[in-house]
């Protein structure tokens, strides 16, 4: 039988100080595809990305990864079937240097000598991290950007079918974040991608799954969500740059030609 990679349904969760982050959550996602997850600050996107490994148990509803229904007798499968790569790397990475790092979770599915090696070899390439140099760098003194980047690296040698990010985009320089993109998109794996960056979000993935107060508000054509900045604002969201309009543009015409022309002469003179 076919399984999707993700089915989730009617999941709600509230943390014991009686928060409730997740309310009657549905959302299934399909081999290959690509999901943007986006939502406000407290919206519910990192509870909903740790209920995907069993790192939050369902309380209410129900949560499928391949074949198996995320409860504690399951989690060894489930956390070989989808790798979490989470917001901040020093959650994530433990082991002294950079290769033990990387080779602590192959190990932990029992690779080892070469088969180990080329795994771990492989992921250091796939985010171009240089195997000779930096493996035996110690993960303390590397700089943020490094550490998500090893991050990764951990995630990708368990080569898992799922990917999920926690803002993956956060602590990368420009060229860094450039280099992610390409990757992501390279990768033939499903991915479920929580950021900020709508930017990302509109070059990554075709859909988008946008969160408010832990209830899903649209699941779609990321095209469409980006392009509709009065709902975006509606739930605490700004339009991605390369969406945005001059707004003084739209609401106060007049005010925004004058200005235009005031400035036209400078422009000239440059
Ligand atoms: N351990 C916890 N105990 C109690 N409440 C929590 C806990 N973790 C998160 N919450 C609350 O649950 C809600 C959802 O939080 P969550 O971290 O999932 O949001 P998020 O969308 O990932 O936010 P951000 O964009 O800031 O990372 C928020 O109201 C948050 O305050």
């Amino acid at each position: 039988m076919h399984h999707n990679p993700v089915t989730i349904t009617n999941l709600s969760y509230t943390y014991p100080d009686g928060t409730q982050a997740l309310m009657g959550i549905n959302l299934f996602i399909k081999p290959g595809e690509r999901v943007a997850l986006i939502g406000a600050n407290g919206s519910g996107k990192s509870t909903l990305q740790y209920h995907l490994n069993g790192i939050i148990l369902p309380q209410e509803g129900e949560v499928i990864i391949g074949e198996w229904v995320v409860k504690p007798e399951n989690l060894r499968e489930i956390r070989n079937f989808v790798g979490l790569v989470f917001q901040n790397p020093d959650n994530q990475l433990f082991m002294p240097t950079v290769w033990e790092d990387v080779a602590f979770g192959p190990m932990n599915l029992g690779l080892r000598d070469r088969e180990l090696k080329e795994q771990v070899l492989q992921a250091m390439v796939a985010v171009d991290i240089d195997p000779e140099w930096y493996g035996q760098r110690n993960t303390d003194n590397l700089s943020g950007g490094e550490k998500k980047r090893v991050a990764i690296a951990g995630v990708l040698a368990m080569k898992p079918q799922v990917l999920v990010f926690d803002e993956p985009s956060a602590q990368l320089d420009p060229r860094s974040r450039r280099q992610l993109i390409d990757l992501l998109q390279t990768l033939p794996l499903t991915q479920l991608i929580a950021t900020h960056d709508l930017d990302l979000a509109l070059e990554l993935c075709s859909r988008t799954v946008v969160l408010s107060r832990g209830q899903i508000v649209f699941d779609g054509q990321t095209e469409k969500v980006m392009n509709d900045s009065e709902f975006l604002r509606a739930h605490a969201l700004e339009p991605p740059l390369s969406y945005s309009r001059p707004y003084c543009c739209i609401e106060h015409a007049p005010s925004y030609q004058s200005r235009a022309s005031i400035q036209q002469p400078v422009v000239k003179n440059l």
